[in-house]
């Protein structure tokens, strides 16, 4: 960055120093000069001489000895002026002087910038190389997806509207050269020349994507045709990261993928729920109208560092209730169930299925089931010394009763299935959040308070 003080300085300094510069030259040529004269005086005493010794008198003589006269007070006059401004520009640069004390030029030289250095990635020459295209790559998956990605040496293109991401995810890659990150909304066409495309833009947490349900369904449809015209036209790869949300309120557990689901078309969730069935429809229309290559993945619960303070939820909800010491809150009676997966193995299970031949939908979840009212204790138990205590609130509408992912599909066609316990991946995430509610306490910022389903002011 300019230093707007440092410039000021050096320009004063530039000054100070052709003012010296001046005074020099014109003190040589004044000692010059004055020689001269001098030279010039003895003359005219010979010429007096030899005048009064009858020799004729040149006329130019005389009147040479007055104009040297004027040069020497002229150029006296000149230093004198060189002098003032010398000392003024003195007196300016002493004011100029830094608020720590410091005096002068040398004062306010402030660092350059330095480098920025990157994480060390992979090389991969042009064929092996894969120019890939994430929409959402701002938010928490998408921020782990560019990571893998980039560590393993391909070129990244991260679209993100910033609803739910965030740029601090992936600022430690701006600025790298096989790194861009594109501020853009999927509910408008974009054009770019990639090999695959995951498609994971659209908020996903319940409190965020009801809040504006209309937008929800926008971008898991325009959303999705946009990117499916995309990959059509320049012949990718697109993954879409579909979710256990296609099933609903599911009356088949575990949920295997031949289950068509069970959803409230009109219920609160009904605009993500479906948005997602929608996309899911729009993939297989294009596949089989349009030939475009397509993968499909029915994401379960996902948890890990990046999720946002008020992403609302349960994982986040309790981790930060119980850093705090506040209640832990159960939406229902807490015998609901949910399977939880740590965030790298769902990103290393998007990338067999992206790099794979298999196009039907396939579950990536980790099939570790607890109930709400269990895994409150276990969040607790996790956090030494947490006095929260557990409460029960008011139960949401439409909240799933049970969720398990079965997920012998994924192991047999892409050779996934999880790698990290539900605990040592709660270990790191509360580390996380430990770490997140300590910078908002030094930043005087407050910790933001858990959001509750509906509980972001709907959009009417
Ligand atoms: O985490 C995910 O990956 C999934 O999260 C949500 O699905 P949901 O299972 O309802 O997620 P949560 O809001 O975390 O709720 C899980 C359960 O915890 C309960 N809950 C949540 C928050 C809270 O403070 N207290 C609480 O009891 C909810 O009522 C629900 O029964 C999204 O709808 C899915 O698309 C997404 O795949």
């Amino acid at each position: 960055m300019l230093n707007p003080r440092r410039i000021r300085n050096q320009s004063f300094s530039m000054a100070a120093r052709g003012a010296c510069a001046a005074l020099v030259t014109l003190f040589f040529v004044f000692v010059l000069i004055t020689n001269t004269s001098n030279k010039s005086i003895s003359n005219d005493v010979v010429d007096q001489r030899e005048q009064e010794e009858g020799q004729g008198e040149s006329p130019g003589e005389s009147s040479k000895n007055v104009v040297v006269d004027d040069g020497v007070s002229s150029l006296l006059e000149r230093i004198k002026v060189l002098e003032d401004e010398l000392s003024s520009l003195r007196t300016r640069m002493d004011d100029a002087d830094d608020k720590d004390g410091n005096v002068g030029v040398d004062a306010v030289v402030a660092p350059l910038p330095t480098t920025k250095s990157f994480p060390s990635v992979r090389y991969r020459n042009e064929e092996n190389r894969k120019r890939v295209l994430i929409t959402g790559g701002a938010g928490f998956v998408g921020s782990h997806l560019v990571d893998k990605l980039m560590l393993d040496g391909h070129e990244v293109i991260a679209l993100d509207n910033y609803f739910t991401g965030r740029k601090k995810n992936v600022e430690h890659w701006i600025g790298h050269p096989n790194f861009e990150m594109v501020h853009h909304d999927v509910v408008n066409p974009y054009f770019v020349e990639v090999d695959q495309i995951y498609h994971l833009a659209s908020p996903a947490s319940p409190p965020h994507y009801m809040y504006n349900p209309v937008k929800t369904i926008k971008t898991n449809t325009l959303g999705t045709i946009n990117m499916l015209g995309l990959a059509k036209r320049v012949k990718a790869t697109v993954l879409l990261a579909s979710t256990s949300e296609v099933y609903g309120d599911p009356e088949v557990h575990p949920q295997p993928e031949s289950y068509w689901g069970h959803v409230n078309t009109i219920g609160p969730r009904s605009c993500y729920d479906e948005g997602k069935r929608v996309a899911e429809s729009l993939m297989i229309a294009y596949n089989k109208q349009e030939n475009v290559k397509i993968r499909i993945a029915r994401i379960f619960n996902t948890f890990g560092p990046r999720m946002h303070m008020n992403d609302g939820r349960v994982v986040s909800n309790f981790i930060i209730q119980a850093l705090q010491d506040n209640p832990i809150t159960i939406y229902g009676n807490g015998t609901q169930t949910r399977s939880f997966q740590y965030v790298t193995d769902l990103v290393d299970g998007l990338i067999k299925l992206m790099n794979s031949n298999y196009s039907a939908p396939v579950n990536i979840g980790n099939p570790e089931e607890h109930t709400i009212g269990q895994f409150a204790t276990i969040i607790r138990d996790l956090v030494p010394g947490s006095k929260s205590e557990i409460i029960n609130l008011e139960s949401q509408q439409d909240d799933p009763q049970q969720r398990r992912p079965d997920i012998r599909r994924a192991a047999e066609q892409i050779s996934w299935k999880p790698q990290i316990l539900m605990k040592d991946g709660l270990l790191k995430t509360i580390e996380y959040f430990r770490a997140e509610i300590d910078r908002n306490k030094r930043g005087g910022k407050p910790v933001p308070e858990p959001v509750r389903h509906g509980g972001l002011e709907s959009r009417r």
